[in-house]
């Protein structure tokens, strides 16, 4: 992959030991990071997890209570003035008595690495509305024009808080590819999402936020198996007695569903195990002859839900 980014020896973003509490909520607690060059992190978590707190700090728009934040081995906004950050907020911002083509010009304009007006407005596929005003736009169109405002210039490093809320399939595609050439010429994006399968189609790496914390950091693949459960699936013939099911040992979750032409006739059970080898081994066990068994891993979006649930459940 090549880089465009200064190679320094400080990483793209460092923070260290970092909070930020509002009143009685810790926001951020504690967290520790580093993004290094040409990296696609999503950042997840359930909400109120500290994401946008997160984006905030890294940005300069709020001041950390304790630890550091750097960025490119400056303050963020050293960093945002050089022009080496480029920002997709969630809401808010966009002025509304201008043009696309105004406002979209207006960021070329603070930008000091700044893109031609036309190639950012044919990048983010608003080249059609650029005459439109910013407040007759749709949810998803004004998603681009903010999309657009973070792609003005040649930054290094792109931030986006959950870029693809409002857009529809088509747009949101049409994002990623975009997204996929500013990676591939070695920017580092960093983007919160509650799309867990757009995290798992397009970042190299994962964090897990939990009440301000870094819960997990890995690969997509890694962070499956740190849950460590896996899915099974089998159809059951004949009468099916759940309870019996229910018993079955390491299970986490179980849901039995008639899928047969006749009431009662087909049983189709999907369940999750801690230890999906002891399992199926029971269910023979029980004199059961399970069809079309399947066992496979968790998706991203079900050990997200795995991993933080564990972690609630041990705060609780
Ligand atoms: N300005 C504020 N004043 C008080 N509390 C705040 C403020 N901003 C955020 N919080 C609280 O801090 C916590 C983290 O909020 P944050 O918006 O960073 O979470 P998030 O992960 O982005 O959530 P979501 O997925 O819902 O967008 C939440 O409990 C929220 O209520």
């Amino acid at each position: 992959m090549t880089t465009t980014a200064t190679v320094t020896a400080a990483p793209v973003v460092g923070f260290d030991q970092v909070s930020k509490v509002y009143g009685s909520v810790r926001a951020v607690d504690g967290l520790t990071l580093a993004l290094h060059p040409g990296e696609t992190v999503a950042l997840l978590g359930p909400n109120g997890a500290g994401k946008s707190t997160t984006l905030d700090l890294l940005l300069g728009l709020k001041h950390a209570d304790s630890g550091t934040v750097r960025v490119f081995g400056t303050s963020p906004r050293e960093a945002i003035v050089a022009g080496r950050v480029g920002a997709m907020l969630q809401s808010g911002g966009l002025m509304d008595e201008v043009t696309v083509a105004e406002l979209v010009g207006l960021g070329c304009a603070l930008h000091p690495k700044a893109y031609k007006v036309t190639d950012v407005l044919a990048r983010a596929g608003i080249s059609q509305i650029a005459d439109r005003k910013v407040n007759k736009l749709s949810g998803g169109q004004a998603q681009r024009v903010r999309f657009a405002l973070a792609t003005a210039g040649d930054s290094d490093l792109i931030v986006l808080d959950e870029p693809t809320t409002g857009m529809d399939v088509s747009a949101r595609q049409a994002f990623w590819a975009t997204m996929r050439e500013q990676a591939d010429q070695g920017r580092t994006v960093l983007f919160a999402t509650h799309y867990l399968e757009e995290a798992d189609a397009i970042a190299d790496r994962v964090l897990v936020l939990h009440r301000g914390r870094l819960l997990a950091d890995g690969t997509a693949a890694e962070i499956k198996a740190k849950a460590g459960a896996r899915r099974v699936a089998f159809d059951l013939e004949g009468q099916v007695d759940e309870a019996t099911l229910r018993g079955l040992p390491f299970l986490t979750s179980i849901s039995v569903s008639n899928s047969g032409p006749a009431e009662g006739s087909v049983h189709t059970v999907r369940l999750q195990s801690s230890d999906a080898d002891a399992t199926v081994h029971a269910l023979y066990g029980l004199g059961l002859y399970p069809r079309n068994l399947e066992v496979a891993g968790l998706g991203l979006e079900q050990a997200f839900v795995a991993i933080t649930a564990a972690e609630e459940a041990k705060q609780s």
